[in-house]
């Protein structure tokens, strides 16, 4: 019988499987993903002959300005009912690379709340839905203006006619259900201060239904498990109650691994579900979770994933050589991307502990010099944004 260590140093037996007879278009897709970036890896690492990139951020900084300053060209007309979205991804993305938009941020936030004051639709005149409100009160979390134009009550009355009796919520009034709208809902009661035990009745019950056999969430109890969806579910946990109570409300030691088997051997990034491609934005969407578990569970710090591997990914596989980051060599950049590969990059460069007196703050500490601002883990703007709306909102009436 062979035995190996396991990454908490226990020995584990191996198992081993008969290799594939055949290929199938999964396993193909799979090499040609990662054949190049294997070559190119060993390029760097093994015969010396180029340098690890560094991140070229006044290339990123170039791409995100120009669109977030000019008309997008015709082929954004697809993203018209994401406008917040838009805003959220070029504001946060440059907030992140350290730019100065203080000067923009009235003509920003003045957008933003035309989208609407009670729960914001995709675009003007569109109607309310909570993916659209959590990307624009983010976008005013980060720029600080227009805070007192939004209608708390009206926001807590819309949200609660989006509840399901089990604990859910929906998108949007006769919208889908899943974990996305859970987070949404939450992050944007959070950041009003307008959290009631009504609107968050049953819901840790629910988002536990979401949580598979494999350890990650659905988007729905008994869906297949997605990072997109444990991310939400997971970070709308730690808003229902502290990070440090996670283990109370999943099964944490198999969300462990589910989320250390999401990091592909040799590309170094994240895949989003079991025998898929590796994919930039998962950086941020499987890598946020880390984060979150490492604050309730300090002793398995640095032990769920590689930060190093992922940053390897990163720096030499998402940077587009005209600026902006993207999914994979061979694909564009965009501005969800860019957005999301620099949460992934920030995750890697700080430790997150939460505060003894306080369990639901935390005190990050940078792990080197960082090239990146500080996200909050779990809403997804620099570090503090949140907290100051929060009591902001908290000194209003309503
Ligand atoms: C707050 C908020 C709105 C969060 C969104 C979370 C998120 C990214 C969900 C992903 C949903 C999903 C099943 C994607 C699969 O796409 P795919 O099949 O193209 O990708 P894959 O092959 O990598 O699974
Ligand atoms: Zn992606």
């Amino acid at each position: 019988m062979d035995w190996k260590l396991n990454r908490f140093d226990t020995l584990v037996e191996m198992v081993s499987f008969p290799a594939p007879t055949d290929s199938t278009a999964t396993t193909r897709l799979q090499l040609e993903t990662e054949t190049p970036i294997r070559e190119y890896y060993e390029t760097i690492l093994e015969d010396g002959s180029q340098s690890m990139p560094e991140l070229t951020i006044g290339e990123h900084v170039n791409f995100l300005k120009y669109f977030l300053l000019n008309e997008l060209p015709a082929p954004y007309k697809a993203y018209d009912a994401s406008h917040p979205w838009l805003m959220y991804w070029l504001t946060n993305g440059l907030e992140l690379l350290k730019v100065d938009l203080s000067e923009y941020y009235k003509q920003i936030s003045n957008t933003v709340i035309s989208y609407g004051s009670a729960g914001m639709g995709g675009g003007m005149g569109q109607i309310p839905h909570v993916a659209s409100t959590y990307a624009g009160l983010m976008t005013l979390a980060i720029t600080g203006e227009n805070w007192k134009d939004i209608d708390r009550r009206g926001t807590y009355d819309w949200l609660m006619s989006l509840k399901n009796a089990d604990g859910s919520f929906k998108m949007h009034s006769d919208g889908e259900t899943d974990a996305r709208a859970v987070y949404c809902a939450l992050c944007v009661a959070r950041v009003l201060d307008i959290m009631t035990s009504e609107l968050t009745e049953n819901t840790v019950e629910w988002l536990s239904r979401c949580q598979t056999y494999e350890g990650g969430f659905g988007g729905t109890p008994d869906d297949e498990a997605h990072s997109g969806y444990t991310f939400c579910a997971v970070a709308a946990l730690c808003i229902l109650d502290s990070p440090k109570n996670l283990k109370s409300k999943c099964d944490l030691d198999r969300l462990v691994d589910w989320i250390s088997a999401r990091q592909l051997p040799v590309e170094g990034g994240f895949q989003g579900r079991t025998n898929k491609l590796v994919d930039g934005c998962y950086s941020h969407w499987t890598g946020g979770l880390v984060p979150l578990i490492e604050m309730c569970q300090p002793e398995y710090f640095d032990k769920i994933i590689s930060r190093e591997a992922l940053e390897n990914y990163i720096l030499c596989c998402c940077q587009a050589q005209n600026g902006g980051l993207r999914d994979k060599p061979g694909k564009s950049p965009d501005f969800y991307h860019s957005n999301y590969v620099l949460c992934g990059l920030s995750m890697c460069e700080n430790k997150y502990e939460l505060r003894p007196d306080n369990l639901f703050s935390y005190n990050v500490t940078p792990l080197k010099e960082p090239t990146v601002v500080a996200i909050d883990p779990i809403f997804g703007v620099p570090n503090g944004k949140v907290e100051k709306f929060r009591s902001f909102c908290a000194a209003q009436k309503w």
